[in-house]
């Protein structure tokens, strides 16, 4: 089976053991039925879409509904599960990593559970960092805090050496908690374990505050990045109409896509700018970013712009690409550009004006998970053991128009999911801004 063609899940092997959990079949006896293998949610819901594929003869793509299943893979009281945290933090891991833990050890009676020090470093040779033993008295209470008891990192790391501490070790089930990265280092895993003819699962489970991961309605994770964005957001309003012409420009997380900056200034709607990685963007001349803002001083005599860290990359001279020990590119600093250009502007034509640059950083995915995220994280993590105690390998557990199904890596990780420039979301931003619908 060709991965890349099919939103199908690869299996480690037909179903052996029947599953501990004491669910049912049967619709109307007020208990929860098992998945049934053939279950299936459409990828593409528009009724164009389905009759599309009716006219083309071929059967709707569709996504493998996730939860447990009656018959599984792994022999729960034989069973190793490892996890792993990699890249960036984000509110919520320590969340999964509990629900985790609790779902292996208390639904399927997995006893070994193994937490991975510092990302894919700790399934390196010669790591210096033990593992740590997981167990429900050690997570019970991890939910309460930010960032990840287990630590995280960036890095590559020869994927034969974590296969070989995998084997080592006994694990039979990896899950890994990160971004795309993250994602696509566990699917190199997957692809070296099915070359050695091995019986470890790798199981996903997507992170990033900057919900870039494709396909997926949204990742753990973002919901609290841009609700701890949003009141810094509020007070930079304050600070913009405490000055005459006083502007407030505020920086937020987001490489490549601009869901944080334009979600927050959704949910915090005195923003008038936002400026997002995926727009066309010019600062001087008719229709560009200067003389919008000096049109909107003109009118309200304050301003406040939201700027997602990766927008208007292309307005600096310097273009020599800086980069993270993952590969990631390092942007330069859009918020300190702004800046400057907006004072160097608003100077030349003599009208006094005020700026606050801010810069939250990493304040805003630093948090613990907010209820909503909690609830998310939690449910994703159930959904990931299930596939893995199922022998489902190299997938991701998700949401996918609001519905809990399971992904192939290779499906989420071969592109970026981005703004669309043409849908509602945002226009749903632009409509709250009141900037103009193009400025490049
Ligand atoms: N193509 C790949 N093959 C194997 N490993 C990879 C690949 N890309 C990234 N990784 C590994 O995955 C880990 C995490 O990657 P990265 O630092 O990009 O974070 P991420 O998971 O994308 O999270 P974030 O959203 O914070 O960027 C690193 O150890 C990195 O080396
Ligand atoms: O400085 P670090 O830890 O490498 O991470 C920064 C990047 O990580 C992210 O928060 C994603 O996790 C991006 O928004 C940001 O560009
Ligand atoms: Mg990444």
């Amino acid at each position: 089976m060709d991965p890349k063609k099919t939103f199908d899940i690869p299996s480690l092997g037909p179903a052996r053991f029947p599953s501990p959990l004491q669910l049912s079949n049967n619709s109307g006896d007020d208990l929860f039925n098992f998945v049934r293998e053939s279950d299936r949610v459409l990828v593409d819901v528009s009724l164009s879409g389905f009759q599309q594929a009716r006219e083309s003869g071929s059967r709707p793509e569709c996504l493998e509904k996730s939860g447990p299943r009656e018959t599984i893979f792994f022999d729960p009281g034989k069973t190793t599960a490892a996890i792993v945290t990699c890249g960036g933090l984000c509110p919520g891991i320590n969340n999964v990593i509990r629900s985790l833990v609790m779902a292996l050890h208390y639904f399927y009676g997995v006893k070994r559970i193994i937490g991975v020090r510092y990302g894919y470093e700790g399934l390196s040779r010669d790591c210096p960092h033990e593992f740590m033993e997981l167990t429900p008295d050690k997570v019970k209470d991890i939910h309460e805090f930010g960032g990840t008891i287990l630590g995280s990192s960036r890095g590559a790391h020869p994927v034969s050496e974590m296969v070989d501490t995998l084997v080592e070790n006994r694990i039979d089930i990896l899950f890994t908690v990160g971004g795309d990265g993250t994602l696509k280092g566990a699917h190199a895993i997957g692809d070296e374990i099915a070359k050695r003819g091995l019986n470890i699962a790798v199981a996903g489970i997507p992170k990033t505050i900057d919900n870039d991961i494709n396909l997926i309605d949204k990742s753990f994770g973002f919901e609290t990045a841009f609700d701890v964005a949003s009141p810094i957001v509020r007070d930079a309003h304050n600070e913009a109409i405490g000055a005459f012409n006083g502007i407030s420009i505020v920086k937020l997380m987001g490489r490549d896509s601009g869901y944080i900056a334009a979600s927050t200034a959704l949910a915090m709607p005195v923003v008038n700018f936002v400026l997002v990685p995926e727009m066309p963007l010019k600062l001087e001349g008719e229709g560009g970013f200067l003389q919008a803002l000096e049109d909107r001083l003109q009118r309200k005599h304050h301003a406040v712009i939201v700027v997602a860290e990766g927008a208007g990359q292309h307005l600096f001279d310097d273009d020599r690409r800086v980069t993270d020990a993952s590969g990631n590119v390092k942007h330069k600093d859009i918020g300190i550009l702004l800046k400057d250009r907006i004072q160097e502007h608003f100077g030349q034509s003599g009208t006094p004006v005020t700026i606050k640059y801010i810069d939250p950083s990493y304040i805003i995915r630093s948090a613990p998970a907010n209820a909503n995220d909690s609830l998310f994280s939690n449910r994703l993590a159930y959904q990931a053991v299930h596939g893995a105690m199922a022998g489902k390998t190299q997938f991701v557990a998700g949401r996918v128009h609001n519905r809990f199904v399971y992904l192939p890596i290779s499906k989420v990780t071969d592109r970026r999911k981005k703004i669309d420039m043409e849908g509602e979301f945002w226009f749903a931003v632009l409509q709250s801004t009141g900037q103009p619908f193009k400025m490049g």
